[in-house]
C-alpha cells in the first residue's frame, strides 16, 4: 500500500478509505476538464472473442488475424503482437493444448482472464516478467469480492468455472475457493475495453483504476487507447476531491440505475442523482425517460399514474390514457421486438429495417419524446440505414436523437460527442458543409475533453473538421468569384 501511495503521489493522487465505500481514489491537487488523471496498461486482458467475432490478443484488431497453431484458441494479427505476448502465452498455450477439443469450446473470455491472472502471478513471482508498484498481484488481492453477498446460483456457476480453470492449469496446490473469489472480483472490478466509439472489444483488469468508485454524475471518464486505459477529468476536481467514474449506462431512471449497480456491483449508490429517489423531480425524470407520452401528438407532457390506477394522466394538458390502450401498444411493441431479436440473422436487411420502423412508430405513439427505448430503437435504425447507405434517412433519425442525448448525457459525455460526430459525418456525405462544421465542432468540443487529441481517432476527426472548413472557404470563394 505504501509503495502504491508513493507511486500515486507524484501524479497528484492518493488512496483513502471511507466506511460506506471502501477504498477511494482522491486528488492531492486540482484537476481540470480534459486532464489525464491516471492511465494504465492492464494487469491482464482478453478480447471478447466468440464464434462470429475474433480479435488479436495483443492489439484487439480483427484484421488479418490467425489462430495460434499451438492452442487453436487465441488469435494474433502478426508476429509483433505474438512475440510481445509470448512469455505468458507460452504457458497458456501449453495448458490449453492439453484440453480436449470439446472442452476448449468452454474456454470463455472470463475463463481465460483468470487463467492469465494466475500465469502472470507465476511469471512475476519467478521474476520472468518485471513487477512494479502499480502492477503487482498484491493489488489484485486487495480488490473487493463481495463473496458473502453473492447468491447461491452465482456461487455454483463460479465453482464450475473454477473447476475448468483447475483443469486447464493442473497446479496441484491451487485453491478452488480462491479461484471462485477471483471470478467474483472480476465481476465487480474488471472493465470493458472499448474502442474510441465505445464499441466493446474485450475485458481487462486494471487494479489501480479499480480503486475508482462510481457516481451516476461522474467527474471523470474512462476511455481506452487500444488496451491502454486512460481516466480523464470531465469536471473540475478540486484538491481533496474523489475521482468518480460511471460503471453503468447513466441513461435510465434512478430505479434502473440502482438495479444495475446492485446486481453487478452489490452496492446502493448515494450519488447526487440517486439520493433524489422518490422525490417529485426524480418521479418526473423517470416518467419522461421510461414512461408514456401524451395522447395528443402536439403535447409534450409526461404522464403519471392515476390514484385509482385506471390510467395515466398527462401532467401538461390533463388528457387521460387508459391502461388498456397502453397495454395493447406495449404488447405490440414487445411482440415486434422479440421477433426482431430472434430473426436478425435469418431475415434480410429490408425486413429488419421495416420491423424497426414499425417499432419506432409504435413507440412514438406510446412513449414520451425523450424516452430511452425510443432513442435506442432510433440508434438501431441509424445503424441499419448507414449500412444501407441511406444517408438522408439516417441523418433525419440521428438528428431526432440529439435532444435526447443532450438531456441524458449532459456536460462532457463521450456518447453525446460521438452522436454529434455521426451527425457531422452524415451531413458531410450529403454535401451539407455548413452543418457538418457545426456538428463536428460540437463533437470536437466534447471529445477533446473525454478522448484527448493524440489518438488516431481524434486526429481523423480533427482532419475531417479541417477538411469541412476548407470546403466551406472554397465554396465561399467560388461565390465571390
Ligand atoms: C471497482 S470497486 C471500487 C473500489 C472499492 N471501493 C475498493 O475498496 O476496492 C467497486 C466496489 O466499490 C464499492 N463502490 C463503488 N462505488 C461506490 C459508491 N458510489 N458507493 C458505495 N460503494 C461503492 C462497491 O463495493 C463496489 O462493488
Amino acid at each position: 500500500m505504501e509503495e502504491l501511495q508513493s507511486a500515486l503521489e507524484d501524479g497528484g493522487l492518493t488512496v483513502t478509505n471511507l466506511p460506506e465505500k471502501g477504498r477511494c481514489l482522491s486528488t492531492t491537487r486540482d484537476f481540470y476538464p480534459g486532464e489525464v488523471i491516471i492511465s494504465h496498461e492492464p494487469y491482464v486482458c482478453v478480447p471478447n472473442n466468440s464464434h462470429s467475432d475474433s480479435r488479436c490478443d495483443g492489439c484487439f484488431t480483427s484484421n488479418n488475424i490467425k489462430k495460434c497453431s499451438g492452442c487453436q484458441v487465441v488469435w494474433y494479427c502478426g508476429s509483433t503482437c505474438q512475440k510481445l505476448d509470448w512469455k505468458l502465452h507460452r504457458l497458456e498455450c501449453h495448458a490449453l493444448s492439453r484440453l480436449d477439443k470439446d472442452r476448449r469450446k468452454y474456454v470463455t473470455p472470463s475463463i481465460r482472464l483468470i487463467v492469465k491472472l494466475y500465469l502472470r502471478r507465476k511469471l512475476q513471482s519467478e521474476k520472468v516478467i518485471p513487477t512494479s508498484a502499480t502492477d503487482k498481484y498484491d493489488l489484485v488481492e486487495a480488490l473487493v469480492a463481495h463473496m458473502s453477498d453473492i447468491d447461491e446460483k452465482q456461487l455454483v456457476l463460479y465453482a464450475q468455472m473454477s473447476n475448468l480453470v483447475n483443469l486447464i492449469l493442473q497446479w496441484p496446490e491451487i485453491n478452488l475457493k480462491e479461484i471462485a473469489e477471483n471470478f467474483s472480483k472480476l465481476a465487480c472490478n474488471a472493465h470493458t475495453i472499448c474502442d474510441s466509439e465505445l464499441r466493446p472489444l474485450g475485458t481487462g483488469l486494471y487494479p489501480v483504476i479499480s480503486i475508482i468508485n462510481h457516481s451516476c454524475l461522474p467527474n471523470a471518464v474512462l476511455v481506452f487507447e487500444g488496451r491502454f486505459a486512460v481516466v480523464r477529468a470531465v469536471q473540475h476536481i478540486p484538491k481533496g476531491g474523489e475521482v468518480l467514474i460511471s460503471y453503468i449506462e447513466t441513461a435510465g431512471s434512478t430505479m434502473t440505475r440502482q438495479k444495475a449497480l446492485k446486481q453487478q456491483y452489490l452496492f446502493t449508490c448515494t450519488c447526487p442523482r440517486c439520493i433524489k429517489v422518490g422525490q417529485y423531480e426524480d418521479i418526473v425524470e423517470s416518467a419522461i425517460l421510461e414512461g408514456y407520452g401524451c395522447k395528443d401528438d402536439d403535447c409534450s407532457g409526461f404522464l403519471l399514474r392515476d390514484s385509482d390506477d385506471k390510467g395515466f394522466t398527462c401532467q401538461q394538458c390533463g388528457l387521460v390514457r387508459s391502461k388498456e390502450e397502453i397495454k395493447t401498444i406495449a404488447s405490440e411493441i414487445k411482440a415486434l421486438s422479440d421477433e426482431s431479436l430472434n430473426s436478425t440473422s435469418c431475415r434480410n436487411q429490408q425486413e429488419v429495417l421495416s420491423m424497426y420502423k414499425m417499432i419506432e412508430k409504435l413507440q412514438r405513439k406510446l412513449c414520451h419524446p425523450f424516452s430511452i427505448s425510443l432513442m435506442q430503437t432510433r440508434e438501431k435504425l441509424i445503424k441499419i440505414l448507414m449500412e444501407r447507405e441511406d444517408w438522408i434517412q439516417a441523418l433525419a433519425c440521428c438528428r431526432l436523437t440529439i435532444p435526447v442525448y443532450q438531456r441524458i448525457y449532459p456536460g462532457f459525455h463521450p456518447l453525446l460527442g460521438l452522436q454529434y460526430y455521426t451527425c457531422g459525418k452524415l451531413e458531410w456525405l450529403l454535401g451539407d458543409t455548413e452543418n457538418t462544421i457545426k456538428s463536428l465542432t460540437k463533437a470536437v468540443d466534447i471529445l477533446r475533453i473525454t478522448h484527448g487529441t493524440s489518438s488516431l481517432f481524434m486526429k481523423e476527426l480533427l482532419m475531417k473538421l479541417e477538411e469541412a472548413h476548407a470546403e466551406a472557404s472554397y465554396k465561399l470563394s467560388s461565390i465571390d468569384d
